[in-house]
């Protein structure tokens, strides 16, 4: 987005976190009585049940091609100035017309999601909780320096939790600790780190995304790294991109699954996600696996395709959209596609992992920008929206909180999170407090369909 685009966005708001927590409960206090007096007035049940509301639904086939209308819904269309602005219909209920429609989901994880560190850090948290994400949130290891052994894990997971007792002493979140691989990490710091309470282990491509300084060149320098996370049980999850520069940028998940397939040969048991994924051939190769495999999916990679980020859509409007772009970067609306089929087939080793990816403003509004979505908060609105037009929305929960749970070994969540139909519009920008500076969202300044109850 262009330097100062998103202030001449009417609708934008700069938004404090601090305020913005008491506003949204403030809000809440007043959506309450409002509704508590229309129930003494009508003596009616609101709220649709969620067995009706399911049933009422007929299901439809999943479309062949369901881009044209998403593209039709596709939020920047809605924030095109001029653009028509769609109104949330209200449903009947009963005698009752005027109620939003309400949808209580199972808890969701995130199997992937940047907590950073420092002041952004305290900033960032919050607005994990506030936005929906209350249960398991993998944290990625890539902050400075690094997370690299166990210790560290379980000190990053306390700096997490610390924060997000702070912001509400009754917090569910849980913070599932990663260790970085990299090529010198020793099988016995694996073995380590498991017995530390770390699942995951994390390997990035050298040099292809934010911090990846220290990933990996040689696969085969991680073997003994990958045969100790076999015998001890630790998951790898890898940023699957090639990083060799003789793979062009787009080709190099497509390039990547030739590493994965080695690495399946030698390691047979491992079990392993192929994280954040872009393309039909990543989505084809992961299906072709067997249980062991899993894949994790964000909502940006849903949503838009590399001409959203190089300005060749009509909704980037002609202009390179920083705040798109982020590794893998999106790629074209047939691998779009195949991530939206695969996820509205409720496949179960596919399942969310958000990448959700801060940077300031000023880190990505600059000559050589930095890489990274920040859907923290736009994310469920847009899931929601999109399962719920394509009629899967029995789907939702499986994706958000039923399969990774499952490939990652948890319980179910027991906890839920209620998002409301009514239009909310995402702030321009939040104001990362301390540092001088703001975080630009997904969906920055626009309306979308539903929002998170706070
Ligand atoms: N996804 C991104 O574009 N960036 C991530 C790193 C990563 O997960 O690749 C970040 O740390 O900002
Ligand atoms: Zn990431």
């Amino acid at each position: 987005m262009a330097a100062g685009e998103a202030r001449r966005r009417g609708r934008g708001r700069r938004v404090r976190p601090a305020r913005a927590g008491a506003e949204l409960a403030r809000r809440a206090r007043d959506r309450g009585r409002r509704r508590a007096a229309r129930h003494r007035a009508l003596g009616d049940a609101v709220r649709r049940p969620r067995a009706r509301s399911r049933a009422r639904r007929p299901r439809r086939r999943l479309r062949r091609h369901p881009f044209p209308r998403a593209l039709a819904a596709h939020p920047h269309r809605q924030a095109r100035p001029g653009a028509p602005r769609r109104h949330t219909p209200r449903r009947k209920t009963g005698r009752l017309t005027t109620e939003p429609r309400t949808i209580r989901l199972r808890a969701p994880d995130n199997w992937h999601a940047h907590f950073r560190d420092g002041p952004m850090l305290d900033f960032l948290v919050p607005v994990f909780l506030d936005s929906g994400w209350r249960r398991r949130i993998v944290a990625e290891p890539n902050i400075t320096p690094p997370v690299l052994t166990g210790d560290r894990a379980v000190w990053y997971r306390d700096a997490i939790l610390e924060r997000a007792r702070a912001h509400d002493p009754a917090t569910t979140v849980d913070p599932v600790m990663t260790i970085q691989i990299t090529e010198t990490t020793p099988g016995a710091t694996v073995r380590d780190a498991r017995s530390k309470g770390v699942g995951i282990g994390k390997v990035y491509p050298f040099m292809v995304t934010t911090h990846s300084g220290n990933g990996v060149q040689d696969y085969d320098k991680i073997y003994p790294a990958l045969e100790a996370a076999q015998d001890c049980g630790l998951i790898v999850q890898f940023h699957g991109e090639h990083p060799s520069d003789d793979i062009e940028g787009l080709n190099k998940e497509a390039g990547f699954t030739a590493i994965l397939d080695r690495i399946r040969a030698r390691f047979p048991k491992l079990k392993l996600t192929m994280e954040h994924i872009t393309s039909r051939a990543a989505v084809d190769w992961v299906k072709a696996q067997g249980d062991g495999v899993g894949a994790s999916v964000t909502v940006h990679h849903l949503f838009t395709t590399v001409d959203d980020v190089l300005g060749y859509s009509k909704a980037s409007g002609g202009l390179m959209r920083v705040h798109h772009g982020c590794k893998p970067q999106p790629k074209w609306r047939d691998d779009r596609a195949a991530l939206n089929e695969v996820v509205l087939s409720g496949h179960p080793r596919f399942f969310y992992g958000g990448d959700d990816a801060a940077h300031l403003r000023r880190r990505k509004e600059a000559e050589g920008s930095a890489c990274g979505v920040w859907n923290t908060m736009a994310a469920l609105p847009l899931l929601v929206d999109l399962f719920d037009r394509e009629g899967q929305l029995d789907r939702l929960d499986p994706f958000l909180s039923e399969h990774g749970a499952r490939f990652y070994g948890y319980d179910l969540n027991a906890e839920s999170v209620t998002l409301v139909e009514e239009p909310w519009v995402v702030p321009a920008e939040v104001e990362a407090t301390g540092m001088g500076d703001s975080v630009v969202p997904m969906c920055a300044g626009e309306t979308l369909k539903w929002r998170v109850r706070a």
